[in-house]
């Protein structure tokens, strides 16, 4: 079998006024990430790494942050066009794992809902995906909750 991996990495700084939105789930809290788009750096880290195994550019390239389309996107349909994208390169994804990096707030009570989400828009079973979450322990930028950051790794296989 012909695998690949590929790894990404987002991260948006928190601000006043947007709402937050991480694997497509809408947190109901006083802050949200800035950004073009919708600023679902967890979205945004599984859209490069899937990018990244099938040896394309990053999602920048695809959706750049100047065109008035990609305004407010829901990052859902930027994974869905992502899965488009390497679906039509002979890729199938095999999983998907990503961590998030939030001081606040706690997402554990939503991952199950967080994966359902992701897996839909990617067209896998929920325990295809891996989510985790963990705080910066207070360290740097980060830990003092100024930005949320993901980092996830996919793998694919030629269909
Ligand atoms: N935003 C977050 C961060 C962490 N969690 C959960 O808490 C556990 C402990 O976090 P540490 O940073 O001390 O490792 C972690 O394993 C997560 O289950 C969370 O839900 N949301
Ligand atoms: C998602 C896109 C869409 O324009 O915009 P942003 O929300 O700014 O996100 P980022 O990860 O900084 O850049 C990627 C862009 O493709």
């Amino acid at each position: 079998m012909n695998l690949r991996i590929g790894h990404g990495y987002d991260i948006h700084r928190i601000v006043a006024g947007r709402p937050l939105i991480l694997g497509g789930v809408r947190f109901e809290v006083d802050f949200g990430l800035e950004g073009h788009s919708d600023a679902d750096c967890l979205t945004h880290a599984i859209c490069d790494a899937l990018l990244g195994a099938a040896g394309l550019p990053d999602i920048g390239h695809f959706f750049p942050n100047t065109d008035p389309a990609f305004k407010n996107i829901d990052s859902q349909v930027l994974l869905q066009r992502v899965r488009a994208e390497i679906r039509q390169r002979g890729f199938e994804i095999v999983n998907i794992d990503a961590t998030v990096i939030a001081e606040k707030p706690k997402l554990q009570p939503r991952l199950t809902e967080m994966k359902s989400t992701l897996a839909k828009s990617a067209g896998l079973l929920p325990d295809e995906i891996g989510l985790k979450a963990t705080t910066n322990e207070g360290i740097d930028d980060l830990g003092r909750g100024l930005a949320i950051a993901a980092h996830a790794v996919a793998l694919l296989k030629r269909s």
